[in-house]
Protein backbone atom coordinates (compact mmCIF):
# COMPACT_ATOMS: atom_id res chain seq x y z
CA UNK A 1 0.00 0.00 0.00
CA UNK A 2 1.41 3.20 -1.10
CA UNK A 3 1.91 5.88 1.78
CA UNK A 4 -0.50 8.93 1.17
CA UNK A 5 1.45 12.47 1.31
CA UNK A 6 0.65 14.11 5.17
CA UNK A 7 1.22 18.15 5.60
CA UNK A 8 1.09 20.09 9.56
CA UNK A 9 0.24 23.35 9.70
CA UNK A 10 1.24 25.17 12.91
CA UNK A 11 -0.80 28.19 12.80
CA UNK A 12 -3.33 30.04 14.85
CA UNK A 13 -7.41 29.26 14.59
CA UNK A 14 -10.52 31.42 13.03
CA UNK A 15 -13.69 30.20 13.66
CA UNK A 16 -15.75 31.11 10.72
CA UNK A 17 -13.22 28.74 8.81
CA UNK A 18 -11.71 31.09 6.33
CA UNK A 19 -8.47 31.76 7.49
CA UNK A 20 -5.33 30.51 9.92
CA UNK A 21 -5.63 26.38 10.51
CA UNK A 22 -9.27 25.90 9.03
CA UNK A 23 -8.03 27.26 5.81
CA UNK A 24 -5.31 25.05 5.77
CA UNK A 25 -6.87 22.18 6.14
CA UNK A 26 -9.71 22.41 3.98
CA UNK A 27 -6.97 23.29 1.39
CA UNK A 28 -4.68 19.87 2.11
CA UNK A 29 -7.90 18.10 1.95
CA UNK A 30 -8.78 19.55 -1.41
CA UNK A 31 -5.01 18.22 -3.23
CA UNK A 32 -5.12 15.06 -1.08
CA UNK A 33 -2.55 15.24 1.40
CA UNK A 34 -3.55 13.74 5.14
CA UNK A 35 -3.85 17.08 7.46
CA UNK A 36 -2.53 17.65 10.44
CA UNK A 37 -2.36 20.70 12.59
CA UNK A 38 -1.08 22.60 15.73
CA UNK A 39 -2.73 25.30 16.91
CA UNK A 40 -0.54 28.22 18.47
CA UNK A 41 -3.06 31.00 19.23
CA UNK A 42 -6.81 30.94 19.72
CA UNK A 43 -8.18 33.60 17.72
CA UNK A 44 -11.71 35.27 17.83
CA UNK A 45 -12.13 36.36 14.36
CA UNK A 46 -14.77 36.39 11.90
CA UNK A 47 -15.22 38.24 8.28
CA UNK A 48 -15.29 41.42 9.76
CA UNK A 49 -11.79 40.99 11.70
CA UNK A 50 -10.37 40.11 14.86
CA UNK A 51 -12.27 40.54 18.29
CA UNK A 52 -9.69 38.85 20.40
CA UNK A 53 -6.29 36.51 20.87
CA UNK A 54 -5.52 34.09 23.33
CA UNK A 55 -1.64 32.52 23.00
CA UNK A 56 -1.25 28.85 24.06
CA UNK A 57 1.18 28.78 26.67
CA UNK A 58 4.64 27.94 24.36
CA UNK A 59 5.37 24.39 26.62
CA UNK A 60 1.99 22.98 25.46
CA UNK A 61 2.43 24.28 22.10
CA UNK A 62 5.80 21.88 22.12
CA UNK A 63 3.57 19.48 23.74
CA UNK A 64 1.37 19.53 20.30
CA UNK A 65 4.35 19.09 18.17
CA UNK A 66 5.81 16.41 20.37
CA UNK A 67 2.38 14.41 19.66
CA UNK A 68 2.94 14.80 15.95
CA UNK A 69 6.36 14.03 15.16
CA UNK A 70 6.38 11.21 17.76
CA UNK A 71 3.69 9.42 15.87
CA UNK A 72 3.59 11.24 12.32
CA UNK A 73 6.59 12.42 10.37
CA UNK A 74 4.87 14.84 7.91
CA UNK A 75 6.47 15.28 4.65
CA UNK A 76 5.85 18.82 4.37
CA UNK A 77 5.47 22.08 7.40
CA UNK A 78 3.98 25.08 7.30
CA UNK A 79 4.20 28.04 9.37
CA UNK A 80 1.37 31.09 9.69
CA UNK A 81 0.54 32.92 12.85
CA UNK A 82 3.20 32.85 14.64
CA UNK A 83 2.97 35.65 17.42
CA UNK A 84 5.97 35.41 20.03
CA UNK A 85 9.47 35.05 19.84
CA UNK A 86 9.26 32.20 22.40
CA UNK A 87 7.11 30.48 19.81
CA UNK A 88 9.61 31.35 17.15
CA UNK A 89 12.12 29.58 19.04
CA UNK A 90 10.51 26.50 19.96
CA UNK A 91 9.41 25.90 15.94
CA UNK A 92 13.10 26.54 14.98
CA UNK A 93 14.30 24.27 17.62
CA UNK A 94 11.57 21.32 16.06
CA UNK A 95 12.31 21.44 12.51
CA UNK A 96 15.98 22.23 12.52
CA UNK A 97 17.87 19.88 11.45
CA UNK A 98 14.43 18.12 9.71
CA UNK A 99 14.67 17.38 5.64
CA UNK A 100 10.94 18.13 5.43
CA UNK A 101 9.94 20.78 3.72
CA UNK A 102 9.00 23.74 5.58
CA UNK A 103 6.50 26.72 4.14
CA UNK A 104 6.23 29.79 6.29
CA UNK A 105 3.63 32.12 5.57
CA UNK A 106 4.69 34.88 7.75
CA UNK A 107 1.53 36.38 8.56
CA UNK A 108 1.90 39.80 10.32
CA UNK A 109 -1.73 41.44 9.81
CA UNK A 110 -4.97 40.02 9.44
CA UNK A 111 -6.37 42.15 6.32
CA UNK A 112 -8.86 43.58 8.44
CA UNK A 113 -6.44 45.69 9.95
CA UNK A 114 -5.82 43.57 12.86
CA UNK A 115 -2.22 42.65 14.20
CA UNK A 116 -1.48 38.83 14.36
CA UNK A 117 1.96 38.63 15.45
CA UNK A 118 3.98 41.23 18.03
CA UNK A 119 5.23 44.24 16.54
CA UNK A 120 8.56 42.75 18.49
CA UNK A 121 8.83 39.71 16.55
CA UNK A 122 8.77 41.10 13.29
CA UNK A 123 12.14 41.45 12.48
CA UNK A 124 13.09 38.14 14.73
CA UNK A 125 11.34 35.82 12.57
CA UNK A 126 13.99 36.90 9.82
CA UNK A 127 16.84 35.29 11.62
CA UNK A 128 15.05 32.16 13.72
CA UNK A 129 12.77 30.72 11.18
CA UNK A 130 13.33 32.15 7.46
CA UNK A 131 17.30 30.76 7.26
CA UNK A 132 14.97 27.44 8.14
CA UNK A 133 12.35 27.34 5.05
CA UNK A 134 12.04 25.78 1.55
CA UNK A 135 9.92 28.56 0.81
CA UNK A 136 9.02 32.26 1.98
CA UNK A 137 5.31 33.33 0.98
CA UNK A 138 4.83 37.09 1.92
CA UNK A 139 2.35 39.71 0.62
CA UNK A 140 3.89 42.58 0.12
CA UNK A 141 3.55 44.59 3.30
CA UNK A 142 5.10 41.89 5.14
CA UNK A 143 7.61 41.83 2.63
CA UNK A 144 8.97 45.37 3.26
CA UNK A 145 9.52 44.76 6.68
CA UNK A 146 11.63 41.30 5.75
CA UNK A 147 14.13 43.07 3.46
CA UNK A 148 13.86 46.81 4.75
CA UNK A 149 12.36 48.39 1.34
CA UNK A 150 9.59 49.49 -0.10
CA UNK A 151 7.66 47.47 -2.69
CA UNK A 152 5.14 49.46 -5.19
CA UNK A 153 6.36 47.60 -8.73
CA UNK A 154 6.29 43.90 -9.28
CA UNK A 155 10.08 44.95 -10.23
CA UNK A 156 10.29 45.28 -6.69
CA UNK A 157 8.64 42.23 -5.75
CA UNK A 158 11.22 41.00 -7.53
CA UNK A 159 13.95 42.53 -5.74
CA UNK A 160 12.65 41.15 -2.44
CA UNK A 161 12.22 37.94 -3.31
CA UNK A 162 15.85 37.49 -4.03
CA UNK A 163 17.30 39.50 -1.41
CA UNK A 164 15.09 36.95 0.78
CA UNK A 165 16.62 33.84 -0.54
CA UNK A 166 20.40 35.44 -1.39
CA UNK A 167 20.76 37.63 1.89
CA UNK A 168 18.08 35.93 4.58
CA UNK A 169 19.17 32.28 3.91
CA UNK A 170 15.37 30.73 2.67
CA UNK A 171 15.33 28.20 -0.23
CA UNK A 172 13.21 30.41 -2.19
CA UNK A 173 10.18 33.10 -2.06
CA UNK A 174 7.41 33.86 -3.70
CA UNK A 175 6.15 38.01 -3.05
CA UNK A 176 2.10 38.28 -3.89
CA UNK A 177 0.97 40.37 -5.62
CA UNK A 178 -2.06 41.21 -4.06
CA UNK A 179 -1.42 44.21 -2.42
CA UNK A 180 -0.54 45.75 -5.56
CA UNK A 181 -2.72 47.03 -8.21
CA UNK A 182 -3.32 45.78 -12.02
CA UNK A 183 -2.93 42.02 -12.85
CA UNK A 184 -2.34 39.71 -10.02
CA UNK A 185 1.26 39.13 -10.38
CA UNK A 186 3.17 36.43 -7.90
CA UNK A 187 7.20 36.83 -7.97
CA UNK A 188 8.48 33.25 -6.94
CA UNK A 189 12.82 33.49 -6.77
CA UNK A 190 14.50 30.05 -6.41
CA UNK A 191 17.66 28.76 -7.07
CA UNK A 192 16.58 28.17 -11.12
CA UNK A 193 15.95 32.12 -11.05
CA UNK A 194 12.82 34.20 -11.14
CA UNK A 195 9.25 32.49 -12.53
CA UNK A 196 6.17 34.89 -12.55
CA UNK A 197 2.74 33.91 -11.73
CA UNK A 198 -0.26 35.98 -13.04
CA UNK A 199 -4.06 36.14 -13.32
CA UNK A 200 -6.24 38.37 -13.56
CA UNK A 201 -7.52 41.11 -10.75
CA UNK A 202 -10.72 39.56 -9.41
CA UNK A 203 -12.80 42.85 -8.43
CA UNK A 204 -14.12 41.64 -4.92
CA UNK A 205 -13.78 42.15 -1.26
CA UNK A 206 -14.07 38.70 -0.10
CA UNK A 207 -10.34 37.70 0.04
CA UNK A 208 -10.56 36.89 4.06
CA UNK A 209 -7.68 33.61 4.23
CA UNK A 210 -6.36 33.81 0.57
CA UNK A 211 -2.78 33.94 1.64
CA UNK A 212 -3.29 31.51 4.15
CA UNK A 213 -5.35 28.90 1.21
CA UNK A 214 -2.32 29.69 -1.27
CA UNK A 215 0.51 28.89 0.76
CA UNK A 216 -1.03 25.91 2.30
CA UNK A 217 -1.89 24.68 -0.98
CA UNK A 218 1.53 24.62 -1.90
CA UNK A 219 2.76 23.10 1.28
CA UNK A 220 0.45 20.11 0.28
CA UNK A 221 1.89 20.03 -3.66
CA UNK A 222 5.36 19.76 -2.05
CA UNK A 223 4.25 17.20 0.43
CA UNK A 224 3.15 15.13 -2.52
CA UNK A 225 6.91 15.40 -4.03
CA UNK A 226 6.19 18.25 -6.37
CA UNK A 227 9.18 20.72 -7.59
CA UNK A 228 8.77 24.19 -6.34
CA UNK A 229 7.80 25.82 -9.51
CA UNK A 230 4.97 23.41 -9.97
CA UNK A 231 3.65 23.68 -6.25
CA UNK A 232 3.68 27.68 -6.83
CA UNK A 233 1.84 27.29 -10.47
CA UNK A 234 -0.70 25.19 -8.15
CA UNK A 235 -1.66 27.39 -5.34
CA UNK A 236 -2.30 30.07 -7.73
CA UNK A 237 -4.28 28.43 -9.93
CA UNK A 238 -6.03 27.38 -7.02
CA UNK A 239 -6.42 30.64 -4.97
CA UNK A 240 -7.38 32.14 -8.25
CA UNK A 241 -10.24 30.24 -8.80
CA UNK A 242 -11.08 30.29 -4.83
CA UNK A 243 -11.44 34.06 -5.04
CA UNK A 244 -13.03 33.71 -8.53
CA UNK A 245 -16.19 31.94 -7.43
CA UNK A 246 -16.80 33.60 -4.48
CA UNK A 247 -19.18 31.72 -1.84
CA UNK A 248 -21.22 34.20 -0.46
CA UNK A 249 -20.98 33.08 3.09
CA UNK A 250 -20.46 36.03 6.08
CA UNK A 251 -21.10 39.78 5.94
CA UNK A 252 -18.32 41.23 5.80
CA UNK A 253 -15.12 40.45 3.65
CA UNK A 254 -15.93 36.60 3.00
CA UNK A 255 -13.77 33.94 2.70
CA UNK A 256 -12.57 31.90 -0.50
CA UNK A 257 -13.70 28.82 -2.23
CA UNK A 258 -11.96 25.97 -1.45
CA UNK A 259 -14.39 23.98 -4.24
CA UNK A 260 -13.57 26.71 -6.74
CA UNK A 261 -10.90 24.81 -9.02
CA UNK A 262 -13.67 22.05 -9.55
CA UNK A 263 -15.53 24.08 -11.48
CA UNK A 264 -12.38 25.18 -14.15
CA UNK A 265 -9.66 22.27 -13.01
CA UNK A 266 -6.81 24.05 -12.87
CA UNK A 267 -5.79 26.20 -15.17
CA UNK A 268 -2.19 26.66 -16.11
CA UNK A 269 -1.14 30.43 -14.57
CA UNK A 270 2.24 29.77 -16.04
CA UNK A 271 5.81 29.37 -13.85
CA UNK A 272 7.74 30.24 -17.13
CA UNK A 273 11.22 31.12 -16.21
CA UNK A 274 11.67 34.74 -17.02
CA UNK A 275 15.03 37.15 -16.70
N1 LIG B 1 -8.39 40.36 -6.11
C1 LIG B 1 -7.60 39.34 -6.46
N2 LIG B 1 -7.76 38.74 -7.66
C2 LIG B 1 -6.97 37.70 -8.04
N3 LIG B 1 -5.97 37.21 -7.26
C3 LIG B 1 -5.76 37.78 -6.04
C4 LIG B 1 -6.56 38.87 -5.58
N4 LIG B 1 -6.14 39.21 -4.33
C5 LIG B 1 -5.14 38.37 -4.02
N5 LIG B 1 -4.88 37.52 -5.04
C6 LIG B 1 -3.90 36.41 -5.06
O1 LIG B 1 -4.13 35.67 -3.86
C7 LIG B 1 -2.90 35.17 -3.34
C8 LIG B 1 -2.71 35.69 -1.92
O2 LIG B 1 -2.25 37.04 -1.99
P1 LIG B 1 -2.50 38.16 -0.92
O3 LIG B 1 -1.51 39.24 -1.22
O4 LIG B 1 -3.95 38.51 -0.92
O5 LIG B 1 -2.15 37.40 0.42
P2 LIG B 1 -2.33 37.85 1.92
O6 LIG B 1 -2.44 39.33 2.03
O7 LIG B 1 -1.23 37.18 2.67
O8 LIG B 1 -3.73 37.19 2.33
P3 LIG B 1 -4.40 37.04 3.81
O9 LIG B 1 -3.62 37.89 4.76
O10 LIG B 1 -5.82 37.45 3.67
O11 LIG B 1 -4.33 35.58 4.15
C9 LIG B 1 -1.83 35.61 -4.34
O12 LIG B 1 -1.65 34.59 -5.28
C10 LIG B 1 -2.45 36.85 -4.99
O13 LIG B 1 -1.90 37.13 -6.25
C1 LIG C 1 -5.19 32.75 12.37
C2 LIG C 1 -5.02 33.59 11.17
N1 LIG C 1 -3.93 33.39 10.39
C3 LIG C 1 -3.76 34.15 9.29
C4 LIG C 1 -4.67 35.12 8.94
C5 LIG C 1 -4.42 36.00 7.72
O1 LIG C 1 -5.39 35.89 6.82
C6 LIG C 1 -5.82 35.28 9.76
N2 LIG C 1 -6.77 36.20 9.48
N3 LIG C 1 -5.95 34.50 10.86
Amino acid sequence: MSKVASALTIAGTDPTGGAGIQADLKSFQEREVYGMSVVTSVVAQNTFGVNGVHHLPVSFIEQQLHAVFQDIEPDAVKTGMIATIEMMELVASVLKGKSTHYVIDPVMVAKSGDPLMEESSRKVIRDTLVPLASLVTPNVPEAEILVDFEISSTDDAKKAARTIVEELGAGAAVVKGGHLTGEAVDVLYDKSGYHYFKSERTNTKHTHGTGCTFSAVITAELAKGKSMADAVATGKAFITDAIKYTLGVGKGNGPTNHWGHRLQGLPNLGGEKVE
